[in-house]
């Protein structure tokens, strides 16, 4: 099993109240498997994907990548941790505005041999038709070269476990398509991918999915199962 969560709760102060944005949520996620966690707006999905991608430390209950409980790990190492064992791709890219596509691909290599880093950053930039787009800088790229970018940063360390949060949301029907190809290939190729989304046409890219409400996974009978041959 490479994902698993356990009771997972975290609430935030609002004001004078206490929002619970995560409740009780357990689930687990094999080697090969696309589950994606569909629900509306404010739901808990984003508060739910940092705490498993080690961002944002739960108030109860226990995440273990691959056996590994990224919070019982110092900042440092969790950094480290985070950095070779998880992908992340996001809605909004994160990509740094002022380096060039090379080098926000090479930026989760800062500790490794430079020439072999390079090697592979450029040949997933190509795998993703973004040769010409090397020495660009973000403002130069369109919204789908950019989430590109963003997913040959994801692979770099060839992680077992991609997080995927509204990762299609501002693409085109095209871009969406490469963007979801690559998730599904990625657990074709023994990976996993959890996806968070409140898109019906994303979330048809998952072999599973299941309803969030309120912070809270549904009962299954709330739920779709959806298995792509
Ligand atoms: N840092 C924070 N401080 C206070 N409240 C927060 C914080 N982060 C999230 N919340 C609240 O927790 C709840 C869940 O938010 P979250 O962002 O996880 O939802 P979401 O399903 O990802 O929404 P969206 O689809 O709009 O991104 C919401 O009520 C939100 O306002």
């Amino acid at each position: 099993m490479l994902l698993e969560l356990v009771e997972l709760s975290k609430s935030f102060k609002s004001g004078s109240q206490r929002v619970q944005a995560v409740d009780g949520i357990s689930l687990t996620v094999d080697a090969g498997e696309f589950l994606a966690i569909k629900g509306p707006s404010g739901c808990g999905k984003s508060t739910l994907l940092l705490m498993v991608g080690g961002l944002l430390s739960p108030d109860t209950g226990k995440v273990l990548i691959e056996g590994t409980d990224p919070y019982a790990l110092s900042n440092d190492q969790r950094a480290r941790f985070r950095s070779t064992h998880l992908g992340f791709v996001f809605q909004q890219f994160h990509l740094v505005p002022y380096l060039s596509v090379l080098d926000n691909v090479l930026t989760p290599a800062l500790a490794t041999n430079l020439a072999e880093a390079k090697e592979r950053a450029n040949a997933l930039i190509s795998q993703f038709g973004l040769e010409h787009r090397l020495h660009h800088t973000p403002v130069e790229l369109s919204t789908g070269e950019k989430q590109r970018v963003a997913l040959a940063r994801a692979l770099f360390h060839q992680p077992k476990v991609l997080l995927a949060d509204e990762p299609t949301g501002n693409l085109d029907a095209e871009n969406s398509e490469i963007v979801l190809n690559t998730l599904k290939q990625f657990t074709q190729n023994g990976g996993c991918v959890l996806m968070v989304s409140h898109d019906d046409q994303a979330v048809q890219s998952a072999q599973k999915v299941l309803g969030i409400k309120d912070g809270r996974l549904q009962p299954h009978s709330e739920t779709e199962t959806l298995i792509n041959s």
